[in-house]
């Protein structure tokens, strides 16, 4: 049976979330305190950080920017293939069509490996978030979260932030006095970003037992340790809820729109009552899909108990703040049929297939 929420030992955090607001967590403060208005902006700053670019060929990269995101978009088709691929080789019956469904996925996953696989796609990501984006998230985060009260010296302790698909840990090195970040992806780009599936992350937060341990717990958070050490035991890090979890540009990575779902899901676990999940996907995702879109997206949200704070649509992105407020943990475990399936929204055609499932 999965423990109770109420039980978990984290109080001081959850407190300090709502407190600082001024809101203490009810919604209808929050909404009045601020406008979630969707606009679209203007250019944005450009800052370029070299050894983004360390080991990764140019040619490989493609030669223009928009050669760059031709291949990336590519990358996610064939994720998506490969997901697509993997639900159809679960059904499948007859040896004829195991073995012809085995051999598009071998091919799939080739031509992933000819493009340079994960670890190229996080290297033109890179690029693609220091030329294309105005720089790493985090530049949109910071100033929401100062917005909302928080800042150096606004808390007694440190923000506990888990960054999903980390593609550097230095994104919130000006803010180490007040927000201690825990950088984890499926590959790790650089030491001090570990090594770990999100959907694998244990919530099981009781497993915290004394002081003494709770001290040595946290000792290896944040960008000093090494993270890159596959055999290193990381549990340590998950054994508190966090105040933060950002989820930049990693939903629309997964292939399969259940998974999707299943990551808010796990963000809602893993996070303090009145936590905040920073959300981001590719505005395509939102302004010009057949099943999806702001409002869609809200309903989902609403749905798995959080409240909107901020949302925004830049030149290419959708950014979207929201704030726990509900944490009925028997929803999260229910596997009866999804309450939001993939709907047809737009019907005109040239949209894409995006939605996330929950
Ligand atoms: C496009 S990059 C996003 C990088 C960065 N967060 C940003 O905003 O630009 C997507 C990253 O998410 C990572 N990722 C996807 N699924 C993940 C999971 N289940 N757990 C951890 N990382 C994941 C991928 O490995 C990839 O590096």
């Amino acid at each position: 049976m999965p423990k109770s929420r109420s039980k978990r030992r984290l109080p001081v955090t959850a407190q300090r979330l709502s407190v600082k607001d001024g809101s203490n967590g009810d919604s209808s403060a929050a909404n009045t305190v601020i406008a979630p208005p969707i606009h679209v902006a203007g250019q944005e700053k450009i800052i370029l950080d070299p050894s983004a670019l360390a080991g990764i060929a140019r040619e490989k990269l493609g030669k223009s920017s928009a050669e760059t995101r031709r291949r990336i978009n590519r990358f996610h088709t064939l994720i998506k293939e490969q997901s697509k691929l993997a639900a159809k080789r679960i059904t499948a019956i007859s040896p004829e069509s195991i073995d012809q469904i085995q051999k598009e996925i071998s091919e799939v996953s080739e031509e992933m490996a000819r493009m340079g696989g994960l670890d190229w796609y996080q290297k033109a990501s890179l690029l693609g978030q220091c030329k294309q984006r105005g720089g790493d998230t985090s530049r949109w985060l910071v100033p929401k979260l100062n917005e909302l009260g928080f800042g150096k010296g606004t808390t007694k302790e440190p923000l506990r932030l888990l960054d999903v698909g980390a593609l550097s840990c230095r994104n919130y090195t000006k803010e180490r006095a007040w927000i201690r970040v825990t950088p984890i992806d499926l590959n790790s780009q650089e030491p001090g970003i570990y090594k770990q599936d999100f959907l694998d992350i244990n919530p099981d937060f009781e497993v915290l037992k004394t002081p003494t341990e709770d001290k040595e717990s946290t000792a290896g958070e944040n960008s000093d340790s090494d993270g890159d050490n596959e055999t290193e035991n990381i549990a340590h890090l998950f054994r508190q809820p966090f105040d933060v979890i950002c989820l930049s540009l990693v939903v629309n990575f997964i292939g399969d729109p259940a998974k999707r779902g299943d990551m808010l899901k796990q963000a809602k676990r893993l996070l303090v009552p009145s936590g905040l999940l920073f959300f981001v996907l590719p505005l395509s995702c939102v302004i010009n899909s057949r099943y999806f879109n702001d409002d869609r997206l809200l309903a989902i949200m609403q749905f798995l108990g959080f409240e909107q704070l901020y949302a925004h649509h830049t030149a290419k992105l959708a950014h979207y703040l929201y704030r726990l407020i509900a944490t009925p943990t028997s929803m999260l475990n229910c596997k009866s049929s999804p309450q939001f399936k993939k709907k047809l929204l737009h019907s005109a055609p040239g949209r894409n297939n995006f939605s996330i499932v929950v």
